[in-house]
């Protein structure tokens, strides 16, 4: 595969550049447009896309579960999964230059700049592939047209998950979230049972305790709090669900409503992405 994270770099900058400084230009406007009509999926096999490894985006609303599915199905698919909001998180506590600007930004509920996000992007591909990753699971990121215009720039996109779930459930989720100060390791002490209403099918998702070790050691993300939920949830609906159209009308997108929780959802997302028996299929190709 090519070295993403030097095609991603040298091209972004580039770019960034070039959209920073005139303002008539835009990334769509100096690339081709796709063909807009819809596309089936691409297949999955062990070998998806002849020499290079899966690149695929996890797109939904906070507290939706991203971080979760697309971990575990890094795991299963041998690549690197990258959520922006970790590295937003790792940089805010690293006491850098940025980690003043971006504690106000994140802890609003707002969306941190493209130029930030690109930046904290790159340079984590960077070090990535000197430890020879290839392809990449991306959570969080694009969450913007822009973001998504400037990342079919520099690379294609195989398939974008898209995650969902009821408003009412993802506060609560956002609510109970907790992470292990000590393994940061996450975990959610919400039990939730909600009722059918407005079309909404009824959901129940039993809470994801600590173990004995962790429990004394649990914090809470700064913007876990009603208010800054209730905010980035406008934030999304404004910036980010128009990503969910651009993806889906180059027809890649796969929308997966969860079913419930872990247990029930997991299976059920496999069977969508065609992935249930992946694990099969990999250890007899070995
Ligand atoms: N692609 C991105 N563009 C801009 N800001 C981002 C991006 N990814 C993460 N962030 C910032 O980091 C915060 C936390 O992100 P994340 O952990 O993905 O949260 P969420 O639970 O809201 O999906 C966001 O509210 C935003 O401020």
């Amino acid at each position: 595969m090519a070295a993403l994270s030097r095609l991603f770099k040298p091209q972004f900058s580039s770019l960034f550049q070039r959209s920073l400084s005139t303002t008539t230009v835009s990334v769509s406007e100096i690339q081709p447009q796709r063909d807009k009509s819809s596309k089936p999926l691409p297949p999955i096999t062990d070998d998806p896309q002849g020499s290079r490894n899966f690149q695929w985006v996890f797109l939904g609303c906070p507290g939706v579960g991203k971080g979760t599915y697309a971990s575990r199905l890094s795991a299963l698919l041998g690549v690197p999964h990258i959520a922006t909001g970790d590295l937003v998180r790792d940089e805010l506590s690293s006491s850098g230059p940025l980690s003043h600007q971006l504690e106000e930004v994140v802890n609003q509920g707002k969306l941190v700049s493209d130029e930030i996000i690109f930046n904290l992007l790159s340079k984590r591909l960077e070090a990535g592939e000197s430890k020879g990753e290839s392809g990449f699971i991306l959570d969080g990121f694009p969450r913007t047209i822009r973001q998504a215009e400037i990342l079919d720039e520099v690379t294609e996109i195989d398939l974008v998950v898209n995650l969902k779930l009821r408003e009412d459930v993802l506060i609560e989720k956002c609510l109970g979230r907790r992470i292990c100060s000590e393994c940061g390791k996450g975990f959610n002490l919400a039990s939730i049972n909600a009722k059918a209403e407005n079309g909404d099918p009824e959901i129940t998702m039993a809470p994801l305790l600590p173990p004995p070790q962790c429990s004394s050691k649990l914090i809470t993300r700064a913007d876990d709090t009603e208010p800054v939920v209730r905010k980035r949830l406008r934030v999304y609906k404004e910036q980010s669900e128009p990503v969910e159209d651009y993806y889906r009308k180059q027809g890649k997108l796969t929308e997966f409503n969860l079913p419930g929780g872990i247990p029930e959802s997991w299976p059920k997302l496999l069977e969508a992405l065609h992935l249930d028996d992946y694990g099969d299929r990999k250890s007899a190709a070995a």
